[in-house]
This record gives C-alpha cells, sequence and structure tokens, in this order.
C-alpha cells in the first residue's frame, strides 16, 4: 500500500448502495468536492436529501456495468458482500475502488482522518481494526485543535516569502527550520513580526 493524497475535485466518483456507510464515504467525498453519483434501490434520507438540493446525483436501482463508466472512483458500498466483490473484482485494474467490506478486494481504502485547514492527518490499520484508527485519530484531534489552521496558513505564506528571498539556500534552510519552532504556532504575535520583518526584507 502506497499512501497518497489524491485530488478528488470535479471527479465522478460512483458510489454502489445508499446505506449509512455509503452516506460516510459521500459525506468525506464532498469535502474533497468530488462530483459524485450514488446508486441503490433504496436510499437513507440523508442522501435523499443531498440529492434535492442538489449537492450528488441519486439513482434508484441495483447497480450495473455501465454505471461505471468513465469513473475515477468507485465505492462499493452494498450491504451484499458479493456484490461489492463482483463490482471490486471487474474494476480494480481501471481504475480507484473501495470495497467497504473486505479490504482485499479493492486496489484502495478510506484512513481515519483529521482535517485542520491545511493539515491533514491520516491513519490507517490495514483493516486491522478500523476503531483503533478512529481512537488515534481522536486523541490526534485532542493534539491539534482549530488553531492549527491558522498557524499552517502562516507556515505556508512564510514559506513563499523564504524562498524568494535572496537568501543562501543554507540560511533558508534555517528559516524554513525556525518557523516550526512551537513558539510560532503558540503566539500570533511572533507570527505577524515575523511576517512584517521578512515583508521589508
Ligand atoms: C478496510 C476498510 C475499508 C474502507 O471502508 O475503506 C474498512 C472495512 C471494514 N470496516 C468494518 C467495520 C467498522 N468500520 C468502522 C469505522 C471506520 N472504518 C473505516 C475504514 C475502513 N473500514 C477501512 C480500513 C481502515 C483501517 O483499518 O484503518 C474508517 C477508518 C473510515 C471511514 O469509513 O470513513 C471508519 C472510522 C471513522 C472515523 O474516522 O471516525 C467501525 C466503527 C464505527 O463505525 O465507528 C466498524 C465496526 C467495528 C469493527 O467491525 O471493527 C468492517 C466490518 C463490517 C461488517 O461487520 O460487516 C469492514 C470490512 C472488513 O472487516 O473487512
Ligand atoms: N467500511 C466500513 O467502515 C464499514 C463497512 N461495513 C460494511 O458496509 C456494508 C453496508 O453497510 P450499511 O451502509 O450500514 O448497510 P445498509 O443496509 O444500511 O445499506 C445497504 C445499501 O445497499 C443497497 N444495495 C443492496 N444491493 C444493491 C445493489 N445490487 N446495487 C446497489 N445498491 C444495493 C441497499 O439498497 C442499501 O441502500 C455492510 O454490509 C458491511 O459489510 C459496515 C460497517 C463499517
Amino acid at each position: 500500500m502506497f499512501p497518497l493524497m489524491v485530488d478528488m475535485k470535479n471527479k465522478k466518483c460512483v458510489v454502489a448502495g445508499g446505506g449509512s456507510i455509503a452516506l460516510r464515504k459521500v459525506r468525506a467525498l464532498l469535502e474533497a468536492d468530488a462530483r459524485i453519483t450514488v446508486i441503490s434501490p433504496e436510499i437513507c434520507p440523508e442522501l435523499e436529501e443531498l440529492e434535492r438540493k442538489g449537492v450528488i446525483a441519486a439513482v434508484k436501482r441495483e447497480v450495473t456495468d455501465v454505471d461505471f463508466e468513465g469513473a475515477f472512483f468507485v465505492v462499493a458500498a452494498t450491504n451484499n458482500p458479493q456484490t461489492n466483490h463482483t463490482i471490486a473484482s471487474k474494476l480494480s485494474d481501471r481504475m480507484l475502488v473501495n470495497d467497504v467490506s473486505a479490504i482485499a478486494n479493492g486496489n484502495c481504502h478510506v484512513p481515519a482522518s483529521l482535517q485542520r485547514g491545511r493539515l491533514t492527518l491520516s491513519v490507517s490499520t490495514m483493516g486491522a481494526s478500523p476503531i483503533l484508527a478512529r481512537k488515534i485519530k481522536e486523541s490526534w484531534a485532542q493534539e491539534y485543535e482549530e488553531d492549527m489552521e491558522e498557524y499552517l496558513d502562516f507556515l505556508f505564506n512564510a514559506r513563499e516569502m523564504i524562498k524568494k528571498a535572496n537568501l543562501t539556500p543554507a540560511d533558508k534552510k534555517g528559516l524554513l527550520e525556525e518557523i516550526t519552532d512551537n513558539k510560532y504556532r503558540q503566539s500570533s504575535l511572533l507570527r505577524k513580526d515575523f511576517q512584517r520583518i521578512f515583508q521589508n526584507f
């Protein structure tokens, strides 16, 4: 397995199944601005609501092979493991496929993830214990609170300025190291000072 961040923006994603697990994957995909179609004979009220709002497309019937044409990512999330397996085995050589009922069938799976602006923390247990993955994520949530968002924006902007500055590579490296010191995470005053000093550089 190879951990990778994938740009899902406007990518065609097909979710087979309309239950609680399909809903969880759809919500995560919406965070990534994916273009989602849910196909399932029964569709839970929350997914129906998303369809009504025009946020996703939904088709009320069993999946067929043509539904997956041109898809970038497929989630096999029906409550029939055999159906999920059939979908995954047909598609996993051609596109990204996540079989929610068996890790070995697809070619990717969804880790537990925590987002703080530009910071993403993800953990997979390779299916050994999704609950442990969730608990690790929850412990990170204590350690990395909402303030990380602003700090990451600072790091991004400061790094852009450092990269463009007329400095030696060694000095740039020193500054890039310096801004990751915890004091900059803790003090917005120090962050502002750093940026002000650098702007006049
Ligand atoms: C392989 C994988 C495929 C995939 O879904 O991509 C997979 C597979 C399976 N999960 C099952 C069960 C549960 N999964 C959860 C929860 C989560 N599952 C997630 C991911 C993954 N689950 C992938 C591996 C990731 C990894 O190992 O790290 C999380 C991290 C992310 C997410 O789903 O978005 C999310 C935490 C959400 C969060 O972040 O808070 C809970 C607990 C709960 O719901 O609270 C239970 C019940 C307890 C239990 O069974 O352990 C079953 C048995 C189904 C059955 O009994 O029929 C299978 C199938 C099998 O066992 O092969
Ligand atoms: N990966 C994960 O995190 C977890 C995975 N699971 C697995 O996910 C499966 C689904 O769980 P839930 O969403 O809770 O089940 P659910 O019973 O709420 O929903 C299943 C959905 O699949 C649809 N469906 C059935 N046959 C279909 C077909 N041929 N084509 C399209 N849609 C079809 C049903 O209409 C229903 O909407 C479980 O059977 C289990 O194996 C369960 C818990 C966690």
